[in-house]
C-alpha cells in the first residue's frame, strides 16, 4: 500500500455505516473497480451492487486477501467471529480500519497476524451528507501514513480529527451517538409546536432551520453557546422563561446521564 495510487477498499458489513463509507470512498476519488462490499444478505448484496455498481457478491476472506485496506462495519458482536474468517488471508502490511464501537486496537492486534496495523475510527450518520463527525486513533503497528489513508478513505464525511485511543469511547458517546439526540430534539420542538397549534410539517421545518441556524451560529462566531444563549434572552421575555422549564425539569442532566450511558456502555461492548 502507497499514498499515491487508491488502495483497494475492502467494506466487510454492508449495513448503514458500510454504506455511508463505500459512498464517500466513491466521492472520494475510488472507483467502483477499487471498493467491494461484503454483505451477510444477497438481497442487501444485490442492492448495494446496483446502487454503487460494487462488487458486494463475495466472502469477507476474498476480499480481505484482495485488499489494501480492510475497514470494518460489522456489529461488535460479529467482528471477533469474521477476524477469525480472515486472519489466514491477510497479506503482510494490510490495514486494518475499524468502526466498531467499542472495541479497542488492541481487540484486534490479539485476533490478526503479528504487525497488522490497525486504525479505529468513530464515524457519524451525517457522514452520509459529507457533515459527518469522526474521530480516529492509531494501533500499535499504525503509523502516520496508515492514519493518512484513513483520512483520505474519510474525506468527503466531514470533520475527522485525530484522538487518542483513550478518548474513543467519549468520542462515541458525543459525536458518535449524539446525531440520535438532535434528532431526539428536533421531534420533541416540533411535537411542542403542533402542541401550540403549529402545523406538522411547518413545526418541523422550523424546528430543523433553528437546530441548523444555531449550530452554525456556534461555528461561524466562535462565541460560547452561553453567550450566544443570552443574546436570545430578553430581560423578563419568552426565552428565560422557556429556558427555566429545561432547567427544572433537568434537560441538562439528562444529556450528561445519556452521554455517560453510552460511554459505558461502549466501554461494556469492548469488554467482549
Ligand atoms: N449506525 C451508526 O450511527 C454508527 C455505527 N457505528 C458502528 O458501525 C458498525 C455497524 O453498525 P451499523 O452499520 O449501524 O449496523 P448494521 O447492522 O446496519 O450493519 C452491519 C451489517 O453487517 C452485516 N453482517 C453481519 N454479519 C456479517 C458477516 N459475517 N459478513 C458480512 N456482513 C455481515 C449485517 O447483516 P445482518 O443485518 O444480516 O446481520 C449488516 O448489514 C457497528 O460496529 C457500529 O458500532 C459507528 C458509528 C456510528
Ligand atoms: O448505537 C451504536 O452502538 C452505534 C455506535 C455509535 C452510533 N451508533
Amino acid at each position: 500500500m502507497d499514498d499515491v495510487t487508491t488502495p483497494r477498499l475492502a467494506v466487510l458489513g454492508g449495513g448503514v455505516m458500510g454504506e455511508t463509507v463505500v459512498s464517500a470512498a466513491l466521492r472520494a476519488g475510488w472507483t467502483d473497480e477499487d471498493v467491494r462490499v461484503t454483505e451477510r444478505s444477497a438481497v442487501r448484496a444485490n442492492e448495494l451492487s446496483e446502487r454503487y455498481g460494487v462488487r458486494a457478491a463475495d466472502g469477507n476472506a476474498k476480499v480481505a486477501r484482495w485488499a489494501d485496506v480492510v475497514l470494518v462495519a460489522l456489529k461488535p458482536h460479529d467482528v471477533a467471529g469474521v477476524l477469525g474468517e480472515i486472519r489466514d488471508v491477510l497479506r503482510p502490511g494490510t490495514l486494518v480500519v475499524s468502526v466498531a464501537a467499542g472495541l479497542t486496537c488492541a481487540f484486534y492486534e490479539a485476533r490478526l497476524p503479528d504487525g497488522t496495523p490497525v486504525v479505529r475510527v468513530m464515524p457519524n450518520t451525517p457522514a452520509v451528507i459529507g457533515r459527518g463527525a469522526s474521530a480516529i486513533s492509531a494501533g500499535t503497528h499504525a503509523g502516520e501514513e496508515h492514519l493518512a489513508v484513513t483520512e483520505r478513505v474519510l474525506a468527503r464525511t466531514g470533520l475527522v480529527v485525530r484522538a487518542p485511543e483513550k478518548d474513543l469511547d467519549a468520542v462515541t458517546a458525543i459525536s458518535g451517538s449524539g446525531p440520535a439526540y438532535v434528532f431526539y430534539v428536533i421531534d420533541a420542538m416540533a411535537e411542542a409546536g403542533v402542541l401550540l397549534g403549529l402545523t406538522r410539517d411547518r413545526a418541523r421545518e422550523l424546528a430543523v432551520a433553528t437546530v441548523l441556524g444555531s449550530a452554525a451560529m456556534v461555528q461561524e462566531t466562535g462565541e460560547h453557546p452561553v453567550v450566544l444563549r443570552e443574546r436570545v434572552s430578553s430581560p423578563g421575555g419568552t426565552t428565560v422563561a422557556g429556558v427555566r422549564e429545561l432547567d427544572a425539569h433537568g434537560v441538562r442532566a439528562a444529556f450528561i446521564a445519556a452521554a455517560e450511558a453510552a460511554r459505558d456502555r461502549s466501554v461494556e461492548l469492548g469488554a467482549q
